[in-house]
């Protein structure tokens, strides 16, 4: 894996759809992976032995253009990959708004490899909002990152984007498949 936190962030702005106005979703498996609605991680581990969280960075930023509308301030910006047996499925970005920070019941700022899955989970103040999915071209700052992790990317690459409600604020988390997650999915019909 030759991805480096130099080029952090990696993220891409898009615009991200209500999957019932999406144009073309993907058929089944993938569809229900877009939209499956308890922990990735969860779903993820199901399908491996060995699972991993790699940081590739983690920063106050401001977000990507329109990516939260109305929002100026900088948000915690945290990006990973999900990798199972030493694959990577999935590229993560997660929005965390900086008053939550100081919230001593959840510690965002030192999760390291522990998958945020776990905290947003475990906890009934945090409640799971929509999901918004996006397809994001071969060409863009998503596919060159999967394309240097050794997965050629042949066709969009599908993500989908979710909320976190905790009291006022949102956490937003924005999950790619990469090509290796999508061709597995597909191969084994994986639910
Ligand atoms: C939200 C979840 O947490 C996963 C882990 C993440 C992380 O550790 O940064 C980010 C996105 C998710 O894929 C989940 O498991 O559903």
């Amino acid at each position: 894996m030759n991805v480096t936190r130099n080029s952090f962030p990696y993220g891409e702005s898009i615009q991200w759809f209500s999957p019932e106005a999406a144009a073309n979703l993907p058929i089944t498996p993938l569809k229900n992976w877009l939209l499956a609605k308890g922990s990735l991680t969860e779903k993820l581990k199901k399908h491996c032995d060995s699972f991993k969280v790699t940081v590739l960075g983690e920063h106050l930023l401001s977000p990507l253009p329109h990516e939260v509308p109305q929002q100026t301030e900088p948000f915690w910006v945290r990006e990973v990959l999900l990798s199972l047996d030493g694959t990577p499925w999935v590229f993560a970005r997660t929005l965390i708004p900086q008053t939550l920070l100081n919230n001593h019941q959840y510690d965002f700022l030192h999760l390291g490899d522990k998958p945020l899955g776990e905290l947003l989970f475990t906890s009934n103040d945090i409640v799971p909002g929509k999901i918004e999915v996006a397809a994001f071209d071969t060409c863009g700052q998503l596919a060159a990152l999967a394309t240097s992790l050794s997965q050629p990317v042949l066709d969009k690459l599908w993500g989908r984007r979710r909320y976190f409600h905790i009291g006022s604020q949102d956490i937003i988390v924005s999950e790619i498949f990469l090509p290796k997650a999508v061709e597995n999915i597909k191969k084994y019909r994986l639910v």
